[in-house]
């Protein structure tokens, strides 16, 4: 990816639209400051081949994403959507560059096998939520509402591997709404829902997650 990645608002909010920078452009002279949800200034990232050739995958990557506000990233297929996602979310390092991202973020994969792993619906959502210092019933709360918020509730009980793909993508995305965490990294998010489920899926979660930070990676 490079400097013609667009970053665009979704609605509800409308933002104008901005473009990543070059490097050496705007943002060199300046450090990053906390004030937004995700910065990123000049970041890169590459992979060394196995014939020890180095492939660069982001160059000069720079952007800065408001707190509070929904956006999305557009990009055609390979041109390091999910890369730059998954260096938001802490998963890859980049090779250069400065990020600065909110803390607590939770991360949604593009397949939801690779996140959903508990037998069933209840215990998925409720996983994440074991490492914070919270009751049994706030617990179940979360989960509840979570739920509730990606049209799930009445499939609480049910086993995961009888779910749809569709249903398991809800389910991953409650998993990080129950959360409840500074910054939402959703990649492909609609990726296995149907078209209208698609449209209603981002209202609802914006709804969920009306305090949270949010970013959504898809393909044109
Ligand atoms: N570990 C890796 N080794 C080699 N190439 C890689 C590696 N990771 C990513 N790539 C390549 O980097 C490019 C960007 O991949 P990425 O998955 O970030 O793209 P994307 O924009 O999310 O694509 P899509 O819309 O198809 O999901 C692709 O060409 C991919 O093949």
């Amino acid at each position: 990816m490079n400097a013609t990645a667009e970053v665009r608002a979704t609605p509800p909010v409308q933002l104008p639209l901005l473009r990543s920078q070059a490097a050496g452009n705007c943002y060199a002279a300046s450090a990053l400051t906390e004030n937004f949800a995700i910065e990123c200034r000049n970041l890169s990232y590459s992979v060394k081949t196995r014939q020890g050739r180095i492939l660069p995958i982001l160059n000069d990557c720079s952007l800065s994403i408001p707190a509070g506000q929904f956006w999305m990233l557009l990009g055609p297929n390979g041109c390091g959507k999910s890369t730059l996602l998954k260096i938001f979310g802490g998963l890859l390092n980049p090779t250069g560059g400065s990020l600065h991202v909110k803390k607590p973020r939770s991360f949604v994969f593009q397949n939801p096998d690779h996140q959903v792993v508990m037998p069933t619906v209840e215990a998925d959502v409720a996983f994440g939520l074991g490492k914070f210092n919270i009751t049994n019933d706030e617990i179940t709360s979360r989960v509840a509402k979570a739920l509730d918020a990606v049209g799930m509730y009445e499939y609480l009980q049910r086993p995961v591997q009888t779910l749809s793909g569709g249903q398991k993508q809800r389910v991953a995305i409650a998993g990080a709404l129950a959360e409840a965490c500074e910054v939402f990294l959703l990649d492909e998010l609609t990726s296995f829902l149907d078209e209208n489920d698609q449209v209603g899926m981002v209202p609802s979660i914006w709804k969920m997650g009306g305090l949270f930070y949010k970013l959504i990676l898809q393909p044109y």
